[in-house]
């Protein structure tokens, strides 16, 4: 991407013209720098992200790329002196340049040790809510850690904005919390729930669909507010709210979004089985204005560090409280069965017996354009083979997945991973996959045979009629040749 394209360029150019509306010192406000927006000069808090991750630098570059000083804590040594040089520890398209560009205009900075943003007014946590194994709801260990290390040096008067995934009633626990240990200092909690997609998400952060705000307290909530004041110029929808509503709504949409997917999967078996192309049924139901065309593709199920943690918190969070998300639970069940029955198909078309068969899986990430493998139906996949005794050669873009095992093997080309394959999985929707020639690898598989999960084989190439090609929603191509 050239620099002039970068998105900082992006947000510098919409940005550039326009007035902001914060051009004075606000009642009760203390802000500790100006900086030059548009025509106007904007006074802001200065700002402190915790956890540099996925979402924290996506927050930390995206605010400094608008002129905010932001400083960047992490406990991750390697991740912070990376950081410091320049280079992003994560694949994210644009980053590399914004991350940069912030560096060299001195508007961004990093350390692990959180006393150097002792100055900041608006802490913007990002830690990790993993699954708790024990309870499946969301761990809160590493939020609890970070907001207790960040009360111990906020100034007075402090907003720490939780930027995590959280159950519902976790920032009313911590606003009671922080009122009990530390009285003095009046820190408020706010609720900033994170709705950017990995893969596209300096894009997401420069577009967002709205901002939803959530504190107790009417003067914190403006505060994070004003950090957004951009968005708002623009005409971005700002719901303020109160916690709970605000937590909610980050569970419910993941939840949701979840539900769409689930639902075409299972219109996809139906499908295979009774006729007709399940992209056009989606494009069919999509075009109504009140289901809409996202999240209708079909797959092997969904994955990542999201919906799969999110979904099963929902659901826990609802037992929890005597009210079963029945829906939400039902997704969870079908998703999970979802690659048990690709592997049975996996089984079935190599005959049955995958034990000694080398099988090429490309992809790893758990959708295109990430680095990320976390819940990834592609690694899920790779370690059902192998416990099979599959021999299993994967190859993927960027993402990198180390397993132990003598029988795995992650390739530097597609080639390399198809070598002696008895099948082909295509398990992420990379662009180089669908663009791939499988002519140039005919010769080197021991089958050819292809089982497209993303549907994104092009089955009009001039090499698909010599082969046997399965897709997610289409019964097996046979070869006619
Ligand atoms: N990944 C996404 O696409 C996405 C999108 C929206 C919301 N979320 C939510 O945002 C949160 C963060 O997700 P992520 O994917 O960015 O996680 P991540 O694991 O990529 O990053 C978390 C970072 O926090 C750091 N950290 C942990 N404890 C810390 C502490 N006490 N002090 C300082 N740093 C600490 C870790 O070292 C790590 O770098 C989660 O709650 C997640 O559910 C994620
Ligand atoms: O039509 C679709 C769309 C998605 N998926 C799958 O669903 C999963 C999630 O995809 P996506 O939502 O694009 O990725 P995430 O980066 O996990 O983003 C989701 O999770 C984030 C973390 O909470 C939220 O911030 C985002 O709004 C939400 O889209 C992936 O396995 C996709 O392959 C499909 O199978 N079919």
């Amino acid at each position: 991407m050239a620099v002039r394209d970068s998105p900082a360029a992006e947000t510098a150019r919409w940005l550039s013209g326009r007035r902001l509306c914060l051009t004075g010192p606000s009642k009760g406000l203390s802000p500790r720098h100006d900086y030059q927006c548009g025509n106007g000069i904007v006074q802001a808090e200065t700002i402190c992200v915790v956890g540099v991750g996925y979402v924290g630098l996506i927050q930390a570059v995206g605010l400094a790329s608008f002129g905010l000083k932001v400083k960047c804590v992490d406990l991750d040594a390697c991740k912070i002196e990376m950081l410091k040089k320049g280079v992003p520890p994560i694949f994210e398209e644009g980053l590399d340049e914004a991350l940069k560009e912030t560096i060299a205009r001195g508007l961004i900075t990093f350390t692990t040790d959180i006393a150097a943003a002792a100055d900041a007014d608006l802490f913007f946590v990002a830690v990790g809510t993993p699954t708790s194994e024990r309870t499946g709801n969301a761990r809160l260990d590493y939020l609890d850690a970070a907001v207790s290390d960040i009360a111990a040096v906020a100034p007075q008067d402090a907003v720490i904005v939780v930027k995590s995934t959280v159950p519902i009633g976790t920032c009313a626990g911590l606003q009671a919390r922080l009122d009990r240990d530390h009285p003095a200092k009046r820190l408020q909690i706010v609720s900033n729930p994170e709705f950017l997609r990995e893969g596209t998400a300096l894009k997401d952060f420069f577009n967002p669909e709205r901002i939803v705000i959530g504190g107790a307290g009417e003067s914190a909530r403006e505060r994070v507010r004003r950090s957004y004041a951009a968005f708002e110029e623009r005409g971005v929808p700002m719901i303020l709210t109160d916690t709970s509503t605000s937590e909610t709504i980050k569970y419910a949409a993941n939840a949701f979004l979840a539900t769409k997917v689930t639902f075409i999967n299972e219109i996809s078996d139906l499908v295979e089985t009774v006729g007709g192309d399940i992209d056009q049924v989606a494009r069919g139901i999509g075009l109504d204005s009140r289901i809409g065309p996202q999240f209708l593709k079909a797959g092997p199920g969904y994955g990542g560090s999201c919906f799969p943690k999110d979904t099963l918190a929902l659901a826990t969070i609802g037992r929890r409280h005597g009210v079963q998300q029945q829906i939400v639970e039902t997704v969870i069940r079908i998703n999970d069965s979802r690659r048990f029955h690709i592997l049975k198909r996996i089984e079935s078309a190599v005959g049955d017996k995958l034990a000694g068969k080398r099988i090429a899986v490309l992809g790893l990430a758990f959708k295109a354009n990430t680095d990320d493998v976390r819940d990834s139906p592609a690694v899920d996949l790779v370690h059902a083979l192998l416990e099979e005794g599959a021999d299993v050669r994967s190859f993927d873009p960027v993402a990198r997945l180390a397993v132990d095992h003598r029988s795995y093997r992650q390739c530097d080309s597609i080639a390399a991973a198809c070598e002696g394959a008895s099948a082909v999985l295509v398990a992420t929707e990379w662009a180089e996959f669908k663009s791939f020639d499988f002519a140039a690898v005919e010769a080197l598989v021991a089958r050819r045979y292809i089982f497209d999960m993303r549907r994104i084989v092009d089955v009009t190439a001039d090499w698909v009629p010599r082969w046997d090609i399965e897709r997610i929603g289409s019964p097996l191509m046979r070869a006619s040749l």
